[in-house]
This record gives C-alpha cells, sequence and structure tokens, in this order.
C-alpha cells in the first residue's frame, strides 16, 4: 500500500519495507543519454518530479534502460507515482532512481481495465477500435460468457450437465437471435467444459486446493481495475475459450494474467506463476492437430514480464491523457493477418486519422468529424469523472462514504449459506437506522470492511432495511460494508452510439441532424385527440414526419397520454415502434399510461431489478428457449427499453420504424443516437425549459438533441399548451416567464381547483410568499426548516394528507435538516428528484439568505420546476431582500407576494 496525503512526504530510509513512494505531477522531462556502466551501455533519462502531490521541492528521478523509453510519451504535467526507488545523497541532495522493487506508474488516477492492457498489447488501434464499436451480438461472444458461466459453476463444485444446461438456457435469448441450435452449443460447450473439469480433477489430485472465482481487483497503485477468472492459492487463472497448441501462453493472455499478479501484488500477495487455460484444445482432433494439446499453460511471472505491463498500462494511459488516438505504431502491430484489418481502415478513412495499416474511403465531411471529436473528448471527460467515483474508495473514509450516501458500514455478519447454484446468500444486522443510496435490487460491492485491500465481491442486494442487509455473491465474503461500484457502461455506450450514427448511420439521417436538410413531412390530417387541439396536432406532426418530430410538453400537459396515443397509432398502422428514455422509471410509466388506454401487446428489455413490478410479466427473459425468446423480441409490434439498453448488442441487432423517447430534454445527445440509431424515423418528447441532462463534465454532453433540434427546425414541434394539473394562479408566473404566456389550464376545473375542494381551510390556497430572514449558514437554513415544519403541521391539522405535501429545497443538506423535522408520509427532496410528479401542497425552501448560490439558482429551468409541481397549494419560503437581488426572483417574489395580499 503506498501511502497518502501527509505521509507521502516521509521517504523512509532504504529497505524498509513497502510504503516508500514518490507521487506528484512531472515538472521536466530530460534528453535520453546512453551511458557507460559497469552492465555496459545503458539509457538514462532524468524525470523532474513535484512529489507529495506537487507541493513538495522537486527531485529528480533517473529512469534507467527499458524505462528511459518512457521519455517517449510522457510530459511535463502528468501525473506519476514511483514505488520504491533508489535514492542516494549527491551534492548534499537526495536523488532518485528506479530500483529493481520500483515500478513507475503514469497517471496513476487514470483506472485501466485489465483487457484494455491486453488488447493494447495485441494493437493500440485495436483497443481504440472496441472502444468505438462495443462487443457485438456474435456467437464466439456469447459462447466465451457461457463458458466462464460454467466455469464458475464448476469451481463452485456444481455438476457438469446441469452447469451446461443452466448456462445455454440463460443464454438462450442471444442463441436464438443469432440463430443457433441449442443442442450444437450444448454439444460445443460441452467440449470447452469438460476440458476445465478434466484439468480441476488432475488439480485436486495435488492435494487440498484453495480457490476463488471471479474476482473483482482494483488497485490505486498501479491504475488497474478488473475481474480475475480466478484464484488459485494466490495465482491468477485465466480461461480462454480459443485454442493454443503452442507450449507456452499466448503473449497477450499473459500480460492481462500479469496484470491480475500486480493487482494482488497490492494487497500484499506476490504470485509467480499465471495459468491459462485454453479449453478449445480439448475439442480439437488429436489425430489432425499437433502440438501441445494441454488447455494449461502455465507461466511464470518475473519481476521483468511486471515492469513490461505497467510500461505498457502506462503508455495507454498517457496517451489517454493527451487525448491522442492510438494509430498503431506505437506498439509492433502487425497488421498482415490481423481480423479487423479492413475495419481498421475504413475507420481511419472515414475519420481521417493516422493508422499504421493505412486508410480506405474517403473522410467524413468536416463537420462530422468535428462532432465526433467533440463528443468524444466530452464522453472521456465524462469517464474522468466515474474514475474519480471509483478512486473515493480508497480516497474517501468509511465515514465520509457514509455521509455521501456512498456506502453502508458497521454491518455485523450473521450467516453465509449457499444456494443451489452454488452461489451464496449473506446476510448481516445492521446497527444504527441510517438511509443510503443504497436499495433492494443494486449491483454493490460487499467487502469485509475494505473495499480495496480486504476481500470484495461484486453482490446484489436482495434485502435492505434499517436493521438488516442480504446480499447475493458468487463467493462467500465476510458481510461488514457495502459500497456504491461505480461503472463506465454508461460513457462506453455514449461512445458505442456515435459510432453507430456517424460510422454506420443511415446518409438522410446525418443530413437532417447536421442540419444540412430539413426535416420531411407528410400532410395528412386526422383526428386522434378530439378534446386537446395542441395534442392531436403533435400527433398528427409525428405520424406525418418522414425524419423526426419534436412534442414540447410544458409540466402537466398530458405528455405521456399523448405518447400512449401516438404509440396506439404508429401500431394500428403497422409500424414497429421502440420506446425508450433514461430512466427504468419513465420507460415504465410510459407503458403504464399505454396499458392503461387497453393497449397490451409490448415486451420490455430490461433487468429484473430495474423493470417495476407490474411491469415484470412483460418483461423479456435473457433465459428460455432460444427459438422462443428471439421470436418474442422480434414479433413484438412495441419493444420498450432505457437508452442505455437500447446500446446492449441485443438491441443493437433489432430495428424499428419509429422510435419514441419520452423525456428528451433530460438526455445528452450520445444517449438519444442510443435509442434513435435503431429507428427510421423518430419522435422526441420532452421539455428543455425543465431539467437539463445530469452530467457532471459538462460540455456538449450538457445540452439535449431535443433542444438543439427545437431551436433549429421550431416547425418540427408541437407545444402542448393545456395543463391538466395547476390552478390558474399557481401556473401563471411559468407560463409569463418560460412560455411566452401559453401555457393555460387545460379547463375550468382544473384551473379553479382549491383546497377547499377537498374540505381543506384555514391554511394558505393558491400561492403564497413567507419571509424568513434565515441564517448564514451556505447550505442549511434551520429558521426556514423550522418555519417550513410549522406550515406542514398546519396543512396537516387542517386534514391535507401528509402523501399530498412535498417540499422542495435546494441542496441535499437542508432536505436532510427538513427531513429531521417531518412527519411520516411527506417528500422532502430537491428539485431534481421532483421532476416528473406532483402534490396538493409544495413547499419550496429557497435557502436564501445574502447571495443567491446553489443550484436552484444556477439555471432558471430548476426554478421552473419547482414551481409547477403544485396542484392548488404553494408555499414559497425565503428571504425577500435576498431573492430581489435577480430579476427573475424579484419578478417571482412579486408574483407570489400579491396571489397571497
Ligand atoms: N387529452 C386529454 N384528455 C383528458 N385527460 C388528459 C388528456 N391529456 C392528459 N390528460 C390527463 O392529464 C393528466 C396529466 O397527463 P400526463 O400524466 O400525461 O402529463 P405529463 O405531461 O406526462 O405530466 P408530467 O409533466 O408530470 O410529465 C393525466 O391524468 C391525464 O390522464
Amino acid at each position: 500500500m503506498p501511502n497518502h496525503g501527509e505521509s507521502d512526504s516521509v521517504f523512509r530510509a532504504r529497505g524498509l519495507p513497502q510504503g516508500v513512494t514518490i507521487r506528484g505531477p512531472v515538472a521536466d522531462v530530460g534528453e535520453t543519454r546512453s551511458v557507460n556502466t559497469k552492465y555496459g551501455d545503458r539509457d538514462l533519462v532524468e524525470l523532474t518530479v513535484r512529489p507529495e502531490r506537487g507541493v513538495g521541492e522537486p527531485v529528480t528521478v533517473t529512469l534507467w534502460g527499458k524505462w528511459a523509453e518512457t521519455a517517449e510519451y510522457v510530459e511535463p504535467g502528468m501525473d506519476v507515482l514511483v514505488t520504491d526507488p533508489e535514492e542516494r545523497e549527491w551534492n548534499g541532495e537526495t536523488q532518485y532512481s528506479i530500483g529493481k522493487e520500483s515500478f513507475l506508474v503514469v497517471e496513476p488516477d487514470f483506472l485501466v481495465d485489465v483487457t484494455s492492457v491486453r488488447e493494447f498489447v495485441q494493437c493500440p488501434r485495436q483497443y481504440y477500435l472496441s472502444k468505438l464499436s462495443g462487443l457485438p451480438l456474435k456467437y464466439p461472444v456469447t459462447k466465451g460468457t457461457i463458458v466462464h458461466e460454467v466455469f464458475g459453476d464448476l469451481l463452485r463444485g456444481r455438476d457438469l450437465d446441469a452447469a451446461v444446461d443452466d448456462a445455454v438456457t440463460d443464454a438462450g435469448l442471444e442463441l436464438g437471435l443469432l440463430g443457433e441450435d441449442p443442442e450444437e452449443v450444448r454439444r460445443d460447450v460441452y467440449d470447452h467444459a469438460s476440458a476445465i473439469e478434466g484439468w480441476l480433477a488432475q488439480e485436486s489430485l495435488t492435494g487440498d486446493d484453495d480457490w476463488r472465482s471471479e474476482f473483482t481487483l482494483i488497485s490505486e497503485t498501479f491504475g488497474i481495475k478488473g475481474r480475475c477468472d480466478a484464484i488459485r492459492q494466490g495465482m491468477p487463472v485465466e480461461l480462454k475459450t480459443g485454442k493454443n497448441t503452442k507450449r507456452d501462453p499466448r503473449f497477450h493472455d499473459k500480460v492481462q494474467a500479469a496484470c491480475y499478479a500486480l493487482l494482488l501484488r497490492d494487497r500484499g500477495v506476490e504470485p509467480n506463476t499465471g495459468t491459462l487455460l485454453y479449453t478449445k484444445n480439448a475439442a480439437v482432433d488429436r489425430a489432425e492437430e499437433t502440438g501441445d494439446l494441454s488447455p494449461a499453460k502455465e507461466f511464470s511471472i518475473g519481476k521483468g514480464f511486471l515492469d513490461f505491463v505497467v510500461r505498457t498500462r502506462n503508455h495507454l494511459a498517457a496517451l489517454e491523457a493527451q487525448e491522442k488516438t492510438p494509430t498503431g505504431k506505437e506498439a509492433d502491430a502487425v497488421c498482415e493477418y490481423c481480423f479487423e484489418r479492413e475495419t481498421c481502415m475504413v475507420v481511419s478513412g472515414r475519420l481521417d486519422q493516422e493508422s499504421k495499416v493505412g486508410k480506405v474511403g474517403k473522410p467524413l465531411p468536416a463537420a462530422e468529424r468535428e462532432y465526433f471529436d467533440d463528443f468524444y473528448d466530452a464522453v472521456e471527460a465524462e469517464r474522468e469523472t466515474v474514475h474519480a467515483e471509483y478512486r473515493k474508495l480508497w480516497e474517501q473514509s468509511a465515514e465520509e462514504r457514509v455521509d455521501d450516501d456512498r456506502a453502508v458500514v458497521g454491518l455485523e455478519p450473521e450467516a453465509e449459506d449457499e444456494l443451489e447454484d452454488g452461489r451464496w446468500r449473506l446476510s448481516a444486522t445492521r446497527p444504527g437506522d441510517a438511509t443510503s443510496k443504497i436499495r433492494a435490487g443494486d449491483r454493490v460491492l460487499a467487502s469485509d470492511g475494505n473495499p480495496v485491500t480486504g476481500t470484495a465481491e461484486m453482490a446484489r442486494v436482495e434485502v435492505l432495511t434499517p436493521d438488516e442487509v442480504v446480499v447475493t455473491t458468487d463467493e462467500p465474503v465476510k458481510l461488514r460494508r457495502l459500497d456504491v461500484y461505480p461503472s463506465e457502461l454508461g460513457v462506453d455506450r455514449m461512445l458505442t452510439a456515435l459510432h453507430d450514427f456517424l460510422l454506420k448511420g443511415d446518409q438522410r439521417r446525418k443530413d437532417v441532424l447536421f442540419e444540412r436538410e430539413d426535416p420531411a413531412f407528410a400532410d395528412e390530417e386526422q383526428e386522434v385527440i378530439p378534446n386537446n387541439d395542441a395534442q392531436n396536432a403533435a400527433v398528427n406532426k409525428a405520424l406525418n414526419a418522414e425524419d423526426f418530430a419534436l412534442v414540447h410538453g410544458p409540466p402537466g400537459t398530458g405528455k405521456t397520454y399523448t405518447i400512449a396515443t401516438l404509440v396506439r397509432e404508429f401500431v394500428a398502422r403497422g409500424d414497429r415502434v421502440l420506446l425508450s428514455a433514461f430512466t427504468n422509471r419513465a420507460v415504465d410509466n410510459a407503458l403504464e399510461a399505454i396499458r392503461d388506454q387497453g393497449f397490451d401487446d409490448f415486451v420490455r428489455v430490461g433487468t429484473e431489478t430495474g423493470v417495476r413490478e407490474d411491469m415484470q410479466s412483460f418483461r423479456l427473459s435473457k433465459s428460455g428457449d432460444p427459438g422462443e425468446q428471439a421470436g418474442a423480441l422480434r414479433d413484438a409490434p412495441l419493444v420498450a427499453a432505457t437508452t442505455a439498453t437500447c446500446g446492449s448488442r441485443v438491441m443493437r441487432s433489432q430495428e424499428f420504424d419509429v422510435v419514441l423517447v419520452d423525456e428528451a430534454s433530460q438526455l445528452t445527445e450520445p444517449d438519444t443516437l442510443a435509442a434513435i440509431n435503431r429507428g427510421a424515423t423518430f419522435v422526441l418528447v420532452g421539455d428543455h425549459l425543465q431539467l437539463p441532462p445530469v452530467v457532471r463534465s459538462g460540455g456538449r454532453l450538457a445540452d439535449s438533441l431535443f433542444e438543439r433540434l427545437i431551436e433549429t427546425y421550431a416547425d418540427a414541434g408541437v407545444m402542448l399548451d393545456s395543463q391538466y394539473r395547476m390552478r390558474q394562479s399557481i401556473q401563471a408566473f411559468s407560463s409569463r416567464e418560460f412560455y411566452d404566456g401559453q401555457l393555460r389550464p387545460a379547463n375550468g376545473d382544473v384551473a379553479t381547483q382549491t383546497l377547499a375542494d377537498l374540505d381543506v381551510s384555514g391554511v394558505p390556497d393558491g400561492v403564497d410568499f413567507e419571509q424568513v430572514a434565515g441564517t448564514d449558514a451556505r447550505h442549511t437554513d434551520s429558521e426556514e426548516a423550522d418555519r417550513i415544519a410549522e406550515l406542514v403541521e398546519d396543512y396537516l391539522d387542517a386534514g391535507v394528507d401528509p402523501e399530498d405535501v412535498g417540499v422542495i429545497a435546494p441542496f441535499r443538506a437542508q432536505v436532510a435538516e427538513i427531513g429531521r423535522r417531518m412527519p411520516d408520509g411527506v417528500t422532502v427532496d430537491t428539485v431534481d428528484r421532483f421532476q416528473g410528479s406532483s402534490k396538493e401542497v409544495i413547499l419550496v425552501s429557497f435557502v436564501a439568505t445574502g447571495e443567491l448560490d446553489g443550484p436552484i439558482f444556477e439555471d432558471y429551468r430548476r426554478v421552473n420546476v419547482a414551481l409547477t409541481r403544485a396542484k392548488r397549494a404553494l408555499v414559497l419560503v425565503g428571504d425577500r431582500e435576498a431573492l430581489e437581488t435577480d430579476d427573475v426572483y424579484e419578478r417571482m417574489v412579486e408574483w407570489a407576494s400579491l396571489q397571497s395580499s
């Protein structure tokens, strides 16, 4: 374990075990020189590093021999980490150099996946291409998953036949889409599996075997993460479904196993042997093949090999830090026999990239290449924020993670029960009643107390109550802590969506989205929704769209109702429809509205834990008879899935006539592409005057495609203008301020609704402003919280149901402050969490004292959302003087005060 923070500066005397590291930005990279040493001529380079993460006095670190090659890609400003440097005094100065035990790690914060290092060794360009195009739906990929599953099962002591049967059934959907015959697949997998079984049997003859399958590892020192297929007596074992008749494992496979060795080293284990298991070897015909047909190949993992692996990882991390596209020249890529040769040439040609193999075809127009570059960089910036989340696993203390809602700690392990399929159910009691973001159904990292240096397993939360936790895992672990485990899947899928749109997409689609051609519409009119002209116009716009249509729906204007109607119309005319949204909640809400309109011939694609209970019966299982599962998907006139799932390999095999995307104004452009790439035409429904996409990095991802299109092609959109939620006085400010005064109540009943209709009186009805001078704290205001607590009590005393009351606050801290004062049933949350819902009574805490700062004030769209959640009563609580420092809030206070007087 390297030291961090203050202890970084403590360079202990050489010879002390572990822990001596130099870490910080590079200030200078010297010239490479060749010097004569007792070992002959050797290259050297001097790096000047500012240790203690840039705070310390610069020190010189000499890189010898192969390490000197690092100078080719390391640059001033990049972060480096040197473990166990050799030190010597020279002219009163301490100098450091890479010694026998040292490693130099470039950009350790960039977490490289083990499979990426493996690909990068094969060819840096292939690493890049896979990153762009994702894993395709192909038989070898699916078979690989099946064989790995069987491997895990066999390690857990399951019976071979049962394991093969289950794994093949589990892959039913993919096999069906691939048109594979399950019997043949079973036979195929059987061959691979018997190789594993045979080898396991041999191994167990040698005495008591210490196995562990699927080990999740992450190293803060080496900046590597990954999941090892198995660890046997502390040594990594990797399974390969290919064949290898040579005596040695393949080079890139060795690199992969050595990565896991590095990860284990970080935990104090020093594996000296790696094993590769080539399962196809068992299936080859011994009469035809010669060579070494034994599946298991071992190799010794020496320091020199680990050095090479770290340097490869460094090279990759440096290219990523410089935002450079690999060319294939970085390594000795041999293009001649490469399977990816054609693809590689086409991609380099289209994107006009340099590549070792050369390019074919005409480059995409400059605007498209620029678009690609901009979004690629934006997605990678977002990836950095995901890496920062991983880092918090070790940078934050357990208490900080709990405070940040990222962990549940202090669990007392109760029971470990082995399940029928060899997996485990672990339970623990939970002292204290802390709340947490982790919910039943989530995938988390379960650990024995330390998720990085201890034993950790990916787990699924089955039960999480204030006093009990139950999870399921592949392997047992002392259940003391759960951590939110970040995922790069979202950013990976954005890149794939960009790739599919620009390199595989339809020309006409690109012409329209690049604003070279206007969207086209047919002009048939029909009356579909007689009682709402705008909805009717929107439906007609969408039905007539030859490219796309936009439905702009302010709060409560019947977006969901319109979508449901539209879906039925599309299906009725014979279209195959894909319905998508960012969240599972939005997808299920839309499906519910569709079902309410009497249509239920649809398939819901999603995970068991993602899909809402009442939609489970429509969920397409991945497991089952291949023909049946694939048929269920292919024949469904309506398929519904989140945008992330639209980018899965299963969904990427599907095509639709039209794609309908709900809450599209909250989607980044690449996320929207992931859905619309699947269809010939598309309809986006949203409101760009409510919350924008949630991204941590900003840049081009912060603007939705919906907003861009509605600004460019206003005529392609229809705004729904009649709202079914708020009484007249409540909607007035939002209508005037955000919707040019066009938003209006759908009918008299909506316009004139009051609390009196609910037999409630003696409390503020309609709109009210409550002056509270407030306290000075930045993110909380106890005076506002007290006042809100009194008001809520008044409402409840007057007969309002707690479920009908909501409180909106700008900061999580204030949400907690108010939450402590609330009776059961009242919802208290941030604006972001309130979008899409409504309550009879809403109170807004502005935490506005002195200066206006905080998320609610950064973006007027937030206040639009906050003010449009209430049906009958809206109470604004804040300091008039502070609010009046801003024009919009000044008008808001004026409006609210007028109403209440
Ligand atoms: N044309 C219509 N005729 C009758 N009722 C309607 C019509 N359109 C919408 N409604 C009703 O208005 C209410 C709000 O509609 P819906 O839930 O579709 O709004 P929304 O725009 O999706 O809301 P949100 O802004 O919360 O997303 C629902 O009860 C719905 O049944």
